[in-house]
């Protein structure tokens, strides 16, 4: 296409938002009209069933559960005048818990203000959360906020060392919608095992946010612990920003939580309309579509030229790919969908892997995300004329451009700056987004079948591990490994024994291995 006729299919397609200040460009998708045309009606479905699912059907057959994420931002559309009540009056629990915090209503029990907080959770309990922390915590938030978002002993310690000389002030946030993941659990365990150290008595400190009656829950109510947030049943993690989930950190943090919701629910009314072209998320929906030709052939790449919003693709990574990536369709069908996802921001990146996007396997498309606004009050020129901000949108523009012209498609998500209200709708857009694909590809999106599976097999694992030492203990001499499995009653795993026995030993847990390291079966290993 030449230059005028590019300009021509830019403006045909551009979507321009007044009340946002946001635009979406799907120019550079090189789908034509026949394209649309053909997929009218499964968007028709898709919109059918959206409605639907904002009504409160069972949108998530195999879990049983509603799918109420749209309801968070517009409690009105809840199904029942309850939920809109219990929506509402968590918002402003969630408010009044953050004033009270704030101004030292709510202190701990050795000083007069908490100044930091630890948030303990794992993916949709996290990805949020750090994504809204670091788009939109101001420089020096009321409370300064650090993660603990794996069961990684090196991970946990950093972040207590860290704040060893400040836990007497640190507000605990342990956030899990389930309530029995191990990963937060653990985290929680040592978490509290070091304000024990310090004679702290962490049910002061330590505020839960999960379903009312999770194992959580009930530990929470047993020690008394500060505050209990309800998580709902039917919000799924990965779409719980707009919830307890992610409003509370975000409260503490000082950050506007009317304004994210507010943000987010425009969104939402934007991408209710059941036109293609006049709704941004059906437009995302069918640009993803046609750049994978509805399987997934091609990885998204997100691209922020924003370091606010760096977060952003780890954050999408699993939203789409949890959501997407699916081995069965809602017949039953073997389709293994889903749509890979990565990025950090520009133009950081040109300088690592977007030589592979040049000129390397044309296995994907881009998401370039830009902010119009540079900063904060005036920027210096560099050159006359030039800013460093103008290097930026220039590096944006340049790649959009060269990549295109080398047959790599691109679209471009722009938003006004980053603020709460921008980001609730980049977050609300990517919801819909999902929901939309999944509804053209034919899935549940709402459902995570595989990670189930994962967390079943490590579970086996550590039962595992507990035979393993039973058996060491109860039997003094050196065995070797099959032995060892022998006696536990697992023949068939002596590779897992190996493994949890290697690892035992290298952390000074007892384990004494001998014989040659490289050669596991020459090995004898007892309890020392
Ligand atoms: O909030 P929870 O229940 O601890 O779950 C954490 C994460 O684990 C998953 O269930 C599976 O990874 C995610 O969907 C969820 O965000």
């Amino acid at each position: 296409m030449d230059a005028s006729t590019l300009w021509q299919r830019y403006q045909e397609w551009l979507y321009y938002h007044e009340g946002l200040g946001f635009y979406l460009d799907i120019s550079r998708m090189r789908f034509d009209n026949a394209f649309v045309e053909a997929l009218q009606p499964k968007f028709e479905k898709a919109f059918a069933s959206m409605a639907e699912l904002e009504k409160g059907a069972i949108a998530n057959p195999d879990e049983d559960r509603m799918v109420g994420h749209y309801w968070l931002r517009n409690p009105d559309l809840a199904p029942t005048p309850e939920l809109t009540q219990e929506i509402v009056s968590s918002i402003e629990q969630i408010e009044v818990f953050a004033e009270k915090v704030h101004t030292g209503g709510i202190h701990p029990p050795k000083a007069a203000r908490f100044t930091d907080i630890i948030s303990i959770g794992i993916g949709g309990s996290a990805l949020g959360p750090e994504f809204i922390a670091e788009a939109l915590a101001p420089d020096f938030p009321p409370l300064a906020i650090h993660f603990i978002d794996n069961t990684d002993p090196t991970g946990i310690d950093k972040i207590l060392t860290h704040l060893r000389n400040k836990l007497s002030s640190t507000l605990v946030l342990v956030i899990s919608k389930s309530g029995g993941t191990p990963e937060p659990r653990n985290g929680m365990l040592e978490v509290k095992k070091a304000y024990a150290g310090q004679n702290l008595d962490f049910a002061n400190y330590a505020v839960a946010i999960t379903m009312p009656g999770s194992k959580l829950d009930d530990q929470a109510k047993n020690e008394n612990w500060l505050m209990r947030f309800p998580m709902y049943d039917w919000v799924g993690g990965r779409t719980s920003s707009m919830s307890t989930v992610g409003l509370v950190p975000a409260a503490l943090q000082g950050i506007d939580i009317k304004e994210m919701l507010e943000g987010a629910k425009e969104m939402d009314d934007a991408t209710r309309i059941a036109d293609i072209k006049k709704n941004p998320a059906a437009m995302l929906a069918l640009a993803w579509y046609y750049a994978g030709n509805g399987k997934g052939e091609k990885d998204m790449v997100v691209l922020p030229y924003k370091d606010s919003l760096l977060l952003f693709s780890r954050y999408l990574q699993q939203l789409v790919m949890e959501s997407l990536g699916k081995e069965k369709d809602l017949d039953g069908n073997i389709v293994h969908q889903g749509i890979a996802v990565y990025g950090n921001k520009g133009s950081t990146d040109q300088h690592a892997y977007v030589q592979q996007l040049r000129e390397g396997v044309p296995n994907f498309f881009l998401t370039f995300i830009e902010v119009l606004k540079d900063r904060e009050g005036a920027s210096p020129e560099l050159e006359p004329g030039i800013t460093s901000g103008d290097y930026l949108s220039g590096f944006l523009q340049g790649s959009r451009t060269a990549l295109y012209e080398n047959h790599r498609d691109s679209i471009t998500v722009t938003i006004p700056e980053v603020n709460p209200r921008t980001v609730g709708a980049l977050i609300a857009l990517y919801d819909r987004t999902v929901g939309y694909y999944a509804s053209l590809v034919n899935i549940n999106a709402y459902h995570q079948p595989g990670v189930e599976a994962g967390k079943k097999a490590a579970a086996v694992i550590l039962d595992l591990q507990t035979k393993v030492i039973d058996v060491l203990q109860s039997e003094k001499a050196p065995m070797t490994l099959a032995q060892i499995a022998d006696k536990a009653g697992a023949s068939d795993n002596v590779e897992s024994i190996y493994i949890i026995l290697r690892h035992m030993s290298a952390n000074n847990r007892g384990v004494v291995m001998q014989g040659n390291l490289g050669e596991p079966n020459s090995l004898t290993v007892s309890m020392g």
